[in-house]
Order: structure tokens, then sequence, then C-alpha cells
């Protein structure tokens, strides 16, 4: 335990990269706020690296390979994890966590994949786990979930979590790019990674999705059951085209608390492109920002915004936990743990309710139109607006639905393939943020 006269709160680093280099540089300069702001010196008395030699502008003395090692030593109160992956940074933290060192982690890979591990090493550590730089960088999103909204009821959040993506889609957009020449541009300005395919894939988002939606409906969701879909199939026709109906193309995670038959709960949660109305506030999120759209029952529409991505920006949020769990240390206290006691079904995609913005290459002929209205309806899948691109050879059907069951409209999909009028499906994308579901 913590001695309470103890004015120094001793924290090891592990990771020394983008985030952790930034961790270092920001406790180094705000030291004396700090102090003031916890109530005792927050120290660094160790830096967890891979490979040694490097100079990081660093104190040398404080760098050593082995990251279990230092993060449960005796000495050890709080540990900051910015390394990154599963294992072994799971098994460094769940010692640590059980060894009653608080932890503070940027980790979205490992909270959204096996964060009830770490809750539970918490749990019996009687430690603190704090993570807000896990999703959307800077901007303060999980907190607010944990506390400011507690007391209220959350039906939807709708967010755009990956910086990388959207200076993509934003570059598409604004330039026309295609989406090779757009991810060029983002490699060139340092937003995407040497591989990029946790962004473009959408695994980053999907990771970031399950952390949010289990903190806004009090239940364990984690990456698996989040369906996934990336933007590497997203052409400029396509972004052309939502241009065309007033709207943008934005790599959405929707999270959503619905009603069920029996009159349970369930919960959907689901990453994928998306057309966006112009007018929706998501719609206006550019460059590599992110932002988070929380609807609740009392509140109503809230939107979070900012720097998602980058050092500083989420080195800003790993150092707002580590006050927090320092305090938490001197005062004695612990956070009040997750409870996941909601206990909702993951709803498949299939059952979601989507709209869907479909654009088909049909032969000009009488009677197309009627055959591809009879496709939509077979599926009892209704046409909102449908409007002709270009004629004879050229000639381009585009259809926009009302909103229907994922399922529903696969299978119209499926269906206007096979139709022998339909030379080529252009593109198929849902259409989010304009109908109620
Ligand atoms: N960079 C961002 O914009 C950002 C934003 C939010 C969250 N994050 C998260 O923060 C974490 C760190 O990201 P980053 O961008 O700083 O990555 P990074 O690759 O720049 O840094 C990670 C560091 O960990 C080190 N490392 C790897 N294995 C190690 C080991 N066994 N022992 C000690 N050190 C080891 C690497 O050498 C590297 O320096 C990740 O979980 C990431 O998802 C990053
Ligand atoms: N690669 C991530 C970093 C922040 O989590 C992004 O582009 O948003
Ligand atoms: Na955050």
């Amino acid at each position: 335990m913590t001695d309470p006269e103890k004015k120094t709160l001793r924290v090891a680093l592990l990771g020394c990269g983008t985030v952790g280099r930034e961790v270092v540089r920001l406790i180094e300069s705000q030291s004396d706020d700090l102090t003031a702001r916890v109530g005792a010196e927050l120290q660094i008395a160790g830096i967890a690296v891979r490979r040694g030699g490097r100079d990081r502008g660093v104190d040398p003395a404080l760098l050593t390979t082995d990251a279990h090692g230092l993060a449960v030593r005796d000495d050890i109160d709080l540990v900051v994890e910015v390394v990154g992956g599963i294992e072994p940074a799971r098994s460094w933290l769940v010692d640590a966590l059980k060894a009653g060192k608080s932890v503070v982690s940027a980790n979205k890979a490992l909270l959204a994949e096996d964060g009830a591990t770490l809750q539970e090493a918490a749990a019996a550590g009687g430690a603190d786990l704090y993570y807000e730089a896990a999703v959307a960088g800077a901007i303060p999103i999980l907190r607010p979930l944990r506390e400011s909204l507690h007391g209220d009821r959350i039906t939807r959040i709708t967010g755009i979590v990956n910086g990388t993506t959207n200076y993509i889609l934003s570059s598409m957009d604004s330039t026309g790019a295609g989406f090779n020449e757009a991810l060029d541009e983002a490699t060139e300005l340092g937003y995407a990674e040497a591989d990029p395919t946790a962004d473009v894939e959408g695994f980053d988002a999907a990771a970031k999705a399950a952390i949010l939606a289990s903190l806004a409906f009090h239940t364990r969701v984690t990456a698996a059951d989040v369906h996934r879909e990336g933007i590497t199939e997203v052409t400029a026709a396509d972004v052309a085209s939502a241009r065309a109906m007033g709207c943008t193309v934005k790599l959405l995670c929707i999270a959503e608390r619905h009603t069920d038959a029996d009159g349970g709960e369930s919960v959907s949660v689901r990453v994928h492109p998306a057309m966006l109305p112009r007018t929706h506030p998501l719609a206006s999120v550019g460059d590599a920002f992110n932002a988070v759209f929380v609807e609740a029952d009392a509140a109503g529409q809230l939107m979070f915004y900012g720097r998602g991505a980058g050092g500083a920006p989420t080195a800003s949020a790993v150092l707002g936990d580590l006050v927090a769990v320092a305090r938490n240390r001197l005062a004695g206290a612990r956070a009040t743990p997750e409870s996941p006691y909601a206990d909702l079904r993951i709803r498949p995609m299939a059952e979601a309710r989507t709209r869907y913005h479909i654009s088909l290459d049909v032969s000009d002929k009488a009677g197309v139109l009627a055959e591809v209205a009879a496709a939509f309806a077979r599926q009892d899948v209704s046409i909102s607006t449908v409007r002709q691109e270009g004629r004879g050879d050229d000639a381009t059907l585009v259809a926009v639905t009302h909103t229907a069951t994922d399922a529903a409209l696969a299978a119209t999909v499926e269906a206007l393939r096979e139709l022998p009028i339909v030379r080529n499906v252009v593109s198929v994308m849902r259409v989010e943020g304009g109908e109620s579901k």
C-alpha cells in the first residue's frame, strides 16, 4: 500500500515511441503544476524500451529492456503503458494491477480484445485502470461516458474515430483524389502508419467502437462483436455520387441500443464507410480530426470533437488519467469499477436497419426501371429516390432506399447482380444520418 504521507509517486513508463516521448516531455515540462494538482510529485522511475542504445532525449539511466520487471517493481506506484498490442502488454498489466499498481493505457487493441481480464486484475489488486487515450486521443469521451453521463440512458453513439481514414476520405472529397493517391498523401504527412492495415481496414475503429459501446451501454462488447468494413473499396465514383446527393463519405462507428421483439434489449456495433448528409454535424469533421456524437434520453445530442491521433494530443489524455489515478492513490481511493451489469445481446449485422445507395450500370431500354424496382420489392425494400445518369450504353441508375434490415438490402443487391439488364453493380454504400430507423 502507498504510504499516505509519501509526497512522491513513482511512475513506470512502458514504451517510448510517438506517445511515450510526449508523455515524458509533458511530465517534465509541467512538473510543478502537476505536483500542485496531484498533491505529490510524479517522478518517472523507469522507462521500458524494446532496444537500448538509442538517444530518445530521456535520461539513459532510466532505460530498461525489462518492461515486466519494471512494471511490478516494489517502488513503482503507477504504470503507463504506451507500447500497444495484445501480448506481452496484457501480461505486464495484469501482473502490475494484481500487485496493486494503478495503470494508465492507450492500448485500444488490448482493451477491446480482453478488457475483462484487465478489469478483474484491477479488482484483485485494488488498483485503477484508466484508458482515455485509447479512444479518440485527446478528446475526453471515456470519462464523460463513465462519469458525467452515468445518470442518463445512452441510445446511440456515432463516431469518426480514426484520423488516418478521415484524412483520406476528406482528401478524396475535397480534391476528387482516388483512394491510393489519398493514402500516399496521408503517409507523406505522417498520419498513416508504416503498415496502415489496421487503419484502412477498420480494425482500429472497430476496437474503439467496442470500448465506446461497452461503456455507453454497461455491457461487454469486444472487437470480435463489431461488424467491420474498411475503406479500401471506396472509389472516387462513390465520393462523387455522394456529393451529387448532398452527402460526404465517412468511416463511421455506430453503436446502438435496441428494444427486441420480446421486450428485452440488445446492442449493435458496426464500423463501415457510409454516406452522410452534409448537414449532419459529423460531416464537417475534416482532415485527421475525430468526433463522437452521443445521443441520450435526457441529454439529447452531444458532440465531442478534437484531435484523435498524434503524440502530443494522445499524451494529453494519458496525463489527465495519470493525474486522476495519482489523486485516487493519495486519497487511498479507487474509481468505481466498470460494471457490465446490463449483459445485452449483440445483434448481428443482418438485423441492423440501414439505408443503401446503389448505383447500377444498366441497358437503357423500356422496362428496366420496372425490373429493378421489382427486385427491391421482392425483398420488401422500399425505394426513396431513383435517378438515371447518362443515356444508352452509358446509363447509370442510382437508387437510394428507405431503411430496411441489412439482410434484406444485401439480398436485394445479390438479386440485382443476377438481372440480365444490370451490366454491373457499380457501387453499394450505406447511407446514415438522414432517416429515423
Ligand atoms: N500515435 C497515436 O496517435 C496514438 C493515438 C492513440 C493511441 N495510441 C496507442 O498508443 C500506443 C503507442 O502508440 P505509439 O504511436 O506511441 O507507437 P510507437 O510504435 O511509436 O511506440 C511504441 C513503442 O513501444 C516500444 N516497444 C515495443 N515492444 C516493446 C517492449 N517489449 N518493451 C518495451 N518497449 C517496447 C517500441 O519500440 C516503440 O518505441 C499504442 O497502443 C497505440 O495504439 C497511439
Ligand atoms: N492510427 C490511429 C491513431 C489514433 O488511435 C488513427 O489514425 O486514428
Ligand atoms: Na480520448
